[in-house]
């Protein structure tokens, strides 16, 4: 178990002081993951880096299993921290050392025989999948192999705790996914506790089983994803799941205006917050206001009993129909943008 304690930092810069960290306590049990999420600069890195001291907090205690490594020596300290895996988002590889030198790396700080580095190094490339690279370089591996190397060297030195720092964020869909299978299994497989930076909500859907929200320094919610979701109409929860950009077609985006024009209808972003189903939408614009409309893009997402995400509708009823429609939204507080009109 962990207990973040009180902690808090500021750090100087320029002769400002800037207070990254502000009493944050959180306590994270045994072979849990847990999902740090919050706007960026709200002081994720620094509490994931003070768990094991990277950072070093002005105030407060990390407690890890009953040790509190706050008050350790620095070669007490250093000790425990080999418990203590971490990875990061560029994964940070040796480019000199081959992928199975790169593993072996922390055991041989360690003193460990020639022997036990084989046997445990070729342990570790089985679980992470990787036993045919080996002797590859990392310039010769892909960004979810490299990530791989970069879980294995983290377990070497059998952690009950793993940080991760933004670990998918440079990864495309499917490799983040299969890299979250893999975090998944070796949380079940070996019961190490899983503490995680991320800004994907397909993150916190996959692995965690609660999420911390940090804004501006403090630690505003903690809970389940679907306790999180219920307060959506926090800041940092609401950008967190509509965060999505929609993009225009290019092939109207070439042609849109900004005011109405005779001939040319309205393109609007429609924001679900859990106040109207994707479904219900397209009737009430179809059916409802008897308005025809093209959907040009939707990404939504369906969880807590309810759909988020925005739709992108190019509306083509008259400008009196469709006023019907924007008077609508705004009653039922639903966030509506007109992009422009095409
Ligand atoms: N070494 C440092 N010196 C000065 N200021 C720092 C330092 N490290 C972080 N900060 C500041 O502390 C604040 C919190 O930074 P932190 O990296 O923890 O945020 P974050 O939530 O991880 O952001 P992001 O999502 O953008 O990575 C930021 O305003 C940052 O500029």
């Amino acid at each position: 178990m962990i207990e973040i304690k009180n902690i808090s930092k500021t750090f100087y810069h320029k002769k400002q002081a800037f207070k990254a960290l502000e009493n944050v306590s959180l306590n994270v049990q045994q072979a849990d993951i847990v999902g740090i999420i919050g706007l960026s600069g709200a002081g994720k890195s620094t509490l994931i880096r003070s768990v094991n001291l990277l950072e070093k907090p002005d105030e407060g205690q990390i407690i890890v299993n009953g040790t509190n490594l706050t008050a350790l020596s620095a070669k007490q300290l250093a000790k425990e921290r080999k418990r203590i895996g971490m990875i990061f988002q560029h994964f940070n590889l040796l480019s000199s050392r081959t992928v199975f030198d790169n593993i072996a790396l922390p055991l041989e700080l360690d003193h460990v025989s020639k022997s036990e580095i084989r046997e445990k190094v070729n342990r570790l490339l089985e679980i992470v999948g990787l036993q045919e690279k080996a002797h590859e370089y990392p310039k010769n591996l892909s960004g979810g192999q490299k990530q791989r190397v970069a879980i294995a060297r983290a377990l070497a030195n059998d952690p009950h705790l793993l940080l991760c720092d933004e670990a998918t964020s440079a990864l495309d869909p499917s490799t983040t996914q299969a890299i979250l299978q893999l975090l998944r299994d070796i949380n079940q497989r070996l019961g190490i506790t899983i503490l995680l930076i991320t800004h994907e909500m397909e993150v916190l859907k996959a692995i965690c089983n609660h999420v911390a929200v940090i804004d501006k320094g403090k630690l505003v919610l903690k809970g389940t994803l679907d306790d999180i979701i219920s307060n959506k109409e926090h800041p940092v929860i609401k950008q967190f799941i509509t965060s999505g950009t929609m993009t225009i077609p290019s092939g109207l985006s070439s042609r849109l205006q900004n005011e109405p024009e005779e001939g040319l209808f309205p393109i609007i972003e429609v924001e679900l917050n859990g106040n109207i189903s994707f479904e219900k939408l397209l009737t009430v614009v179809q059916q409802d206001y008897n308005i025809s409309y093209r959907l040009l893009k939707a990404e939504v997402e369906y969880f807590g009993g309810a759909n988020f995400g925005k739709v992108l509708l190019h509306l083509q009823g008259s400008t009196e129909e469709n006023k019907g429609i924007f008077q609508f939204l705004n009653q039922k507080n639903i966030q509506n943008i007109i992009k422009g009109y095409a």
